[in-house]
């Protein structure tokens, strides 16, 4: 497509660079099950301020990848990010820095396709149809998401979070995580109340689950271990994000996050204190 379309098409100038911040379930009931096989859930979902970057610029549709997790991750027409401008419909080369682990239920797939579509100024009529996670990423601000992930409703402001990230460098099947559940009919999540502060946030926090942490642990038994770990350096909650398995401890303040994040540094896994991406205005 001729430069001149592709900024009628999308209303972005071109270069552009956009950030994919990490998806964080603080929270992942799942209530039930349809009968396509995809499942009902009620998750507190928060961004944080660390994620991948993708880079937009003229040129015919491809897509190169760059940063620490490169490796894990194919540029094949599969790639999200590829996906996502065709779901546009624009012809773009995007680069994409890759600096979250891949498969590890902090959304980087679906982050990156919502960035893209940012990054585009695109806003497809059913996102969905790249991912479950992908509407709420598009969203990149606090909400409680439910149905298949395409019902986000708005939340009582967060207290600032000082977490730590902790993967234990192996990836894990979102489908499998599903598929490994005992229990699918689960209570949904409480209301929210208003949060005067972190420990008001944790105490909510504490009467909620992710129902996805056990069986992702009959998988991958090294997620308790992340938890343990998590806990055994003060985190206040510490909790599996998404399918895993990365896992996240809210701590105190950031300096008690940022001690934690070195005392918990292993040979291979992927450890980072982050605090909340800033808000993204109501859409
Ligand atoms: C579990 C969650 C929670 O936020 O996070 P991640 O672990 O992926 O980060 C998401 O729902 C994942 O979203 P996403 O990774 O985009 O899912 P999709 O590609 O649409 O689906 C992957 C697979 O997950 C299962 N799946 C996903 C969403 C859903 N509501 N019910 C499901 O059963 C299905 O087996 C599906 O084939
Ligand atoms: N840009 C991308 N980043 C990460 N994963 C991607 C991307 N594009 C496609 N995928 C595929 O999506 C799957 C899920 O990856 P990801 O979104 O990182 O994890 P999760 O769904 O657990 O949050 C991976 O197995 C990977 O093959």
């Amino acid at each position: 497509m001729p430069t001149d379309d592709l900024l009628q098409a999308t209303g972005k100038a071109l270069p552009v660079t956009q950030a994919a911040p990490a998806k964080i379930n603080l929270t992942l009931h799942v209530t039930g099950r349809r009968d396509d096989g995809y499942h009902l859930l009620d998750s507190l979902v928060v961004f944080a301020d660390v994620g991948d970057v993708v880079h937009l610029s003229e040129g015919p549709l491809s897509l190169s990848i760059s940063g620490p997790f490169a490796a894990g991750l194919a540029a094949d027409a599969d790639n999200l990010c590829l996906r996502a401008a065709r779901l546009a419909g624009v012809e773009v080369a995007i680069a994409l820095e890759k600096n979250l682990p891949v498969a590890s239920g902090i959304g980087g797939g679906s982050a990156d396709a919502a960035a893209v579509l940012r990054a585009l100024g695109a806003n497809p009529a059913r996102p969905e149809s790249l991912g479950a996670d992908v509407p709420v990423c598009l969203a990149g601000r606090p909400v409680r998401m439910r149905g298949l992930g395409e019902i986000l409703d708005p939340v009582p402001t967060l207290p600032p979070l000082a977490l730590v990230l902790v993967n234990p460098g192996k990836g894990l099947s979102t489908p499998a995580v599903f598929r490994a559940m005992t229990r699918r009919d689960n209570p949904a999540m409480p209301d929210l109340p208003e949060f005067r502060d972190t420990a008001a946030l944790v105490d909510f926090l504490q009467t909620c689950r992710n129902d996805l942490e056990a069986p992702a642990i009959s998988l991958l038994p090294e997620i308790a271990t992340c938890l343990d770990a998590l806990r055994d350096s003060g985190a206040l909650l510490a909790r599996m994000s998404g399918s895993g398995a990365t896992c996240f401890g809210i701590f105190a303040d950031p300096a008690a996050a940022r001690a934690a994040a070195q005392a918990l540094a292993r040979p291979q896994w992927w450890v980072v204190a982050s605090g909340l991406a800033p808000a993204r205005p109501l859409g």
